[in-house]
This record gives structure tokens, C-alpha cells and sequence, in this order.
């Protein structure tokens, strides 16, 4: 859904969390369980609503259709779908025109016409919340452990593989995954590549070649080097993302398509780019517990030259209780993580650990977050 055009992405920030305080401010205890249970039948309801393909059978306004021939197409009694379109409209999901009939809202609309909301709707819904429902039976089963095979995603999915090496053994999954994170990137102004296109100064490298290790099928690093005609990029990731990725450059104009490359390479083997003046890890090293990221991370250094440097961009949590809205944003990914590889979203104090674990030269000397960004850029060089 498009943004208000009258207010900035700062002033909707703290519209939306002053507006949090004032409702935390006025509940009971009452109010809040109601509030917990109201968004359970919202998730239920849109959940129900997209599995019997209903929103793509409505209208947009100011046209609709009525519960009884919404009925006659699926079969299922037009109360039944009254009450569940109605539930779902109290999350401003789907509307009704003056004379009852079934019609969009602005928000059903876009989540059903914008393919990239559609691709992480649908991903939300079938993949990452039937995973949460693992977590307590996981904590049950491995209650102290940093398995990336012993996780809730291992319960819900019914699986002994690590969710990447499951991905692997499944391409049609790996396929959906890199459509998720790229529509992801897409559908949101703060999970988006322009952050990493501006929130470092990639131009005072010069003529640098850059290695997006875990890059995926790419898109970040295309971002690159679409703004900065003098860097190369080499883009390493598992098999998966080939074809996906393969598809994406030769699909680029001549000139851009010269300077990226892909590479099949699994990170936890020897790294054979050596002396590249970045090593970059976008949304990569959360997805690994300590000692997991810490290998990864001893492979980059290897490879390393007296001037190469690490550029991570990931997520760094909040001072808690600083503001609700963003905190709750960084924090719901954060037991994703955990939920899926055991790994955490890292505080600040996390991160200078685990690059002190790392080799005891490296030196993290920059930590930003570009305004608007919930990823922050970590810049890490050698000391001399
Ligand atoms: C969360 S995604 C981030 C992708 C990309 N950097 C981006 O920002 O869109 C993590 C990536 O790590 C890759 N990955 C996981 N295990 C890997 C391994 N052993 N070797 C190389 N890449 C791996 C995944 O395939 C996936 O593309």
C-alpha cells in the first residue's frame, strides 16, 4: 500500500509511535487480550480468505460483488464468507460498497495487484508463521542449544536438514525464498537496496571489485553497480540462486552485465576471491549462531588483503523501550532467526563480539544506519 504522499517516512514514524503509546497508555488487561485475539481471526481471516482465492474474485470499488455469488463460485455458504470478509475488514482488509456488496480496500488492492506484496504475503502466511507454531516444541525438545538443525522450522517443516541445505535438496523452495527476499526489498522503503546504494560512500572506492558474498540471485549487488559505473561485482552464493540469478544478468544492458559476475560457492569453504577491496555480507550473518558466523567470517579473512575491508549490512537491535513501532519491526525478525537457524539479530555489543572472535586484527570502526533503514552498515578493516 502506497504511503500517504503528505508525510515523510520520519514523520510517519513518529506519528505511529506516538499513536502506539497512546493506545499502550489507555489499555486494561482486558483491552489487550481482546486486542491479541482480534489479531489472531485478522491473521486467520486474510490467511482464509487468500487460500480460497476469494480477494482475487472481488472488484475494486466502486464496483463489488455480493456474498451470494461469491458463494455460488467456491461453494462455501455466503454467511460463512460474510463473516470472515468482515473479520478481515477490521484490519482494513477488503470493504463493502453502500449496498453490501463485496469491494477492495486500498490495502486488499495492493496486496493483490502488487506482485511483490502478493510474493511476501503469501510467503508470511504459508512459510514463516506455520513456523512459529514449532517454537515452543522446539524450546521443549533442544532447550539450550545453537543447532541450525534444531529449530522450530525443523518441527514445523518436519525436516532433519538445516533450512538452506533444505532449500538445496528442494529448488522449487529455494525459487520461492529468493522471490520472498526479493519482493521483500521491493514492497518495503525500509528493507530496500537504496539504503545500501546511499548509506555508504561506494564512490570513494574508486575502480574497487567487491565480492557480495551470500548474494543471492544478485539484486543488491545490481543495485551497485547500476549507481557506481567503476565497481565490479562478484556475486557468491549456493546453487540454488543460480538459475534465478543467471536469468537476472542476462537480462542486464551490455556495459553492466560486463562488470557482475556469479559464483557457486558454499562460504564455509575456502574463499578463492583473494585481495577484493570489500567483502560484503548483506542480511547474511543473522541468518548463523555465533560460532557459524564466526567461521564464515574467519573464510572472508583468509582471503583478505592488507586493504580489503568487510561491509556488513544486518540488522542491530535497539536500546529496548526506545521506540515501540521500529523495535517491534526488528524484534519480530530477530525470533524469526532464532526460529529458523538459531541465530540472533545482533545488539551492538553482539556485534563487536563476534568480530573480536573472528581474528583478533580486525577492528569494527563504523557502525551507521541510514535514515528510513532498519539495516544498519558495520564497516570492518584489518589494523595495520
Ligand atoms: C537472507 S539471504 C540474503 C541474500 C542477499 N545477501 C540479500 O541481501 O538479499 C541469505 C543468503 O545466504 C545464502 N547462503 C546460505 N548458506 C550459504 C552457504 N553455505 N554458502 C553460500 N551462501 C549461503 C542463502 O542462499 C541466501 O541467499
Amino acid at each position: 500500500m502506497s504511503a500517504p504522499t503528505a508525510i515523510n517516512p520520519q514523520q510517519r514514524e513518529g506519528v505511529l509511535e506516538s499513536a502506539t503509546k497512546i493506545k499502550q497508555l489507555s489499555q486494561e488487561p482486558g483491552n489487550f487480550l481482546i486486542d491479541l485475539l482480534v489479531q489472531q481471526q485478522q491473521f486467520t481471516s486474510i490467511k482464509w480468505l487468500l487460500h480460497f482465492k476469494i480477494p482475487e474474485m472481488i472488484p475494486v470499488a466502486p464496483k463489488g460483488i455480493s456474498y451470494d455469488d461469491l458463494s455460488s463460485r467456491t461453494g462455501i455458504s455466503s454467511n460463512t464468507i460474510r463473516a470472515v470478509a468482515r473479520m478481515a475488514m477490521t484490519a482494513d482488509f477488503l470493504a463493502e460498497t453502500k449496498d453490501g456488496l463485496s469491494t477492495h480496500s486500498q490495502l486488499s488492492r495492493s496486496l493483490v495487484e502488487d506482485q511483490d506484496l502478493a510474493n511476501w504475503l503469501s510467503y508470511v502466511v504459508n512459510r514463516n508463521v506455520p513456523m512459529t507454531y514449532g517454537f515452543i516444541e522446539a524450546t521443549e525438545r533442544w532447550p539450550n542449544t545453537t543447532s541450525v538443525t534444531e529449530t522450530a522450522f525443523n518441527v514445523s517443516s518436519k525436516t532433519e536438514l538445516s533450512f538452506f541445505d533444505w532449500l538445496e535438496a528442494n529448488p522449487k523452495m529455494g525459487t520461492e525464498f529468493g522471490e520472498y527476499m526479493k519482493s521483500q526489498a521491493a514492497a518495503t522503503t525500509d528493507g530496500g537496496v537504496e539504503h545500501l546504494v546511499n548509506g555508504f560512500d561506494w564512490k570513494s572506492l574508486g575502480k574497487a571489485t567487491i565480492v557480495d558474498v551470500g548474494g543471492g540471485e544478485g539484486d543488491a549487488s545490481f543495485a551497485l553497480v547500476h549507481a557506481y559505473p567503476e565497481l565490479r561485482l562478484i556475486v557468491q552464493d549456493l546453487s540454488h540462486a543460480k538459475a534465478g540469478a543467471q536469468a537476472k544478468i542476462a537480462a542486464l544492458d551490455a556495459p553492466i552485465k560486463s562488470r557482475v559476475e556469479w559464483q557457486e560457492y558454499d562460504f564455509r569453504e575456502v574463499q578463492q576471491v583473494k585481495g577484493a577491496d570489500v567483502y560484503f555480507l548483506r542480511t547474511v550473518l543473522h541468518n548463523w549462531p555465533d560460532d557459524g558466523a564466526v567461521k564464515i567470517l574467519q573464510r572472508v579473512v583468509e582471503a583478505m588483503g592488507p586493504s580489503s575491508r568487510i561491509i556488513i549490512m544486518d540488522m542491530v537491535l535497539p536500546t529496548p523501550g526506545d521506540k515501540r513501532v521500529f523495535e517491534g519491526a526488528l524484534r519480530q525478525k530477530d525470533l524469526m532467526m532464532r526460529q529458523a537457524f538459531n541465530a540472533p539479530e545482533r545488539e551492538v555489543e553482539d556485534w563487536y563480539s563476534l568480530v573480536g572472535k573472528v581474528d583478533k586484527r580486525l577492528e569494527l570502526v563504523a557502525i551507521t544506519r541510514p535514515e528510513g533503514s532498519v539495516h544498519s552498515l558495520l564497516e570492518i578493516k584489518l589494523r595495520n
